[in-house]
């Protein structure tokens, strides 16, 4: 049975996904404190949370059963990734079911901002008749700058035109051609900030957003200009902000956001005439919560039941065509670091993944994490390591890797040369996934070999003696293991020779100690794929 926390306000509709199924129970606790979640998440294998809860270091540390923590929503600057990824936690996110209400959100803020809605709403409820003090702006013809042009500025952009409003944008992965098509200018920050009559920001809080307009960015700015903030407070500098609405450089803000959620009630922007604000409601409509939590349900499930999932934000994104073609050698891969990290002595210092055949024509870096599982958990426990951490493992280690792409392939269409160097040696295996077969080690070194990754292989690396095969077949019948193939290969006749034994059962100190003892033995390994 999975125990889900869900510890922020997610909707039922979506989380009646989790509560139906039958090897998961989910607890529903919200307006926990940071020590109050600490107190109660460890049973929890995983965590559901919008933007309230602040998944921290400490949470995380806590929770040493959590697999998954979801989050009902797209920003995870909620989160602690470091920490979640250096445990091996998989955090998911709910891209796209909060696009367009967050886009429609800018909207009535923009048009709130150009038309002083709330402070009209305001006076007039108050029995005032003020039609003077509320003159607005049309968007029609304006300049309309957008920061971040991703999923919801995108959107932001195609309404924007339905306004009659040329946007110009920036954001460093929007292509020129893909911008023209949207009908976007791209321009560089200085130029949205001197042009712009509106700007609205729409990227991620990140160390390189926070802070992206500050005084610098007010000095340069255009006069008059109208800012909106609905993606995360601290984008704009808050104090920054007010100075530049006081001095009349900016004519009036909307923020659904703050650097500190709640504000205190303090905070400036709460009572400064030019500002109208709202908390956080970009993503509250019912549309989009049903949607958020559907997804992030979903995926949490498939994460537990190790299931594809999909969505992750501390893995590499592979697109599904990718995924689906690197499939086969992914089991491979794992097995090969593995089979390595058991054949070699000394610490680990350099992994290099060929690959050679159809597989150099793809971006095969995403096999990497399975690799290096493989490498890691020999060395540092099965339960250590996943394809989440193993990267951030690796680099802690400061184990160099990469992948190299070789065009020639001696045997089958692709192939995996994996390349283990360590403070004293340097080893090597090739595996093939083939169709209907499965996974090989077709090469270990430069002999060939065809042996399914699987139960006990001992390699026996000896001189090539007649007689020799008899004594290691006698031997090992002795000590109740059963040999299931054996494929032996020399140099030359009477040279070097390896002799891989795959077995039914592990063979014991005793065994190893004998099979060392044969003086024609150089040296002897086991390696377990159990
Ligand atoms: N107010 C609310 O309730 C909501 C707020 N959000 C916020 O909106 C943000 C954006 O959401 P999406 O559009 O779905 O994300 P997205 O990932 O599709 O788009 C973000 C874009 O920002 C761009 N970007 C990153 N750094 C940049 C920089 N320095 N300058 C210019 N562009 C930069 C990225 O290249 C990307 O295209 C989220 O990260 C979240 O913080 C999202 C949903 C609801
Ligand atoms: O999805 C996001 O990034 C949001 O900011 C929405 O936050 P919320 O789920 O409403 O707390």
């Amino acid at each position: 049975m999975f125990n889900v926390l869900v510890s922020d306000p997610i909707s039922h509709f979506g989380l009646q996904q989790l509560m139906r199924a039958e090897d998961v129970k989910v607890t529903q606790i919200t307006g926990l404190s940071e020590e109050e979640l600490i107190s109660i998440i460890r049973p929890y294998d995983a965590l559901l949370v919008r933007s309230q809860t602040k998944v921290t270091r400490r949470v995380i540390e806590a929770g040493v059963h959590l697999k998954v923590i979801g989050r009902a929503g797209v920003g995870v600057d909620n989160i602690d990734l470091d920490a979640a990824t250096s445990r091996g936690i998989i955090v998911i996110n709910a891209p796209d079911g909060n696009t367009v209400t967050t886009c429609e959100h800018t909207f009535a803020m923009m048009m709130a901002l150009a038309r002083h809605i709330p402070q009209a709403y305001a006076k007039t409820i108050a029995g005032l008749w003020d039609r003077k003090t509320f003159v607005g702006v049309e968007l029609q013809n304006k300049i309309l700058g957008v920061l971040g042009l991703g999923r919801i500025g995108i959107e932001v952009a195609k309404r924007a035109a339905a306004f009659g409003m040329t946007v110009i944008g920036h954001d460093p992965f929007l292509s020129e051609e893909r911008a023209n098509k949207l009908g976007i200018k791209l321009a560089t920050l200085d130029e949205i900030l001197r042009t712009a009559d509106f700007m609205t920001v729409h990227t991620p809080l990140t160390n390189n957003t926070r802070h992206m307009i500050a005084k610098p960015q007010f000095d340069v700015m255009k006069r008059g200009m109208r800012m909106i903030n609905c993606a995360r407070g601290g984008i704009i500098d808050e104090a920054a902000l007010v100075e530049a609405l006081d001095e009349g450089i900016v004519a009036g803000a909307a923020f659904d956001v703050f650097e500190h959620e709640p504000p205190a009630p303090d905070h400036p922007f709460l009572r400064h005439p030019k500002m109208i604000v709202t908390p956080h409601l970009g993503a509250s409509t019912l549309e989009a919560q049903e949607n958020v939590a559907l997804g992030v349900s979903e995926q949490v499930i498939h994460v537990l039941r190790h299931e594809p999932f999909k969505n992750a934000v501390n893995i590499p994104a592979v697109s599904t065509d990718l995924l689906n073609k690197l499939q086969p050698y992914l089991t491979l891969c794992e097995q090969l670091g593995k089979a390595l990290a058991q054949m070699t002595d000394g610490s680990v210092r350099e992994v290099t993944v060929e690959c050679a055949g159809e597989l150099a024509d793809l971006d095969t870096s995403s096999l990497i994490p399975y690799v290096l599982k493989g490498v890691l958990s020999h060395h540092l426990g099965a339960e250590q390591v996943n394809i989440v951490n193993a990267i951030h493992l690796a680099k802690n280690r400061d184990i160099h890797f990469e992948v190299r792409k070789s065009l020639s392939t001696r045997s089958l269409s692709s192939e995996i040369t994996i390349r283990l160097k360590t403070t004293i040696e340097e080893r090597w295996v090739t595996g093939s996934a083939v169709p209907g077969v499965g996974e090989r080690l077709v090469r270990i070194g430069p002999y060939p070999v065809d042996i399914s990754p699987e139960g006990y292989v001992l390699l026996i690396s000896q001189m090539d003696k007649p007689g020799l095969i008899g004594r290691v077949g006698t031997l090992l019948g002795e000590s109740g293991i059963n040999i299931a193939t054996m494929q032996v290969g020399r140099n030359e006749v009477g040279g070097s020779a390896v002799m891989i034994l795959k077995n039914d059962k592990k063979a014991s100190k005793n065994v190893m100690e004998s099979l060392f003892a044969i003086p024609e033995i150089k040296r002897v390994r086991e390696v377990s794929f159990v």
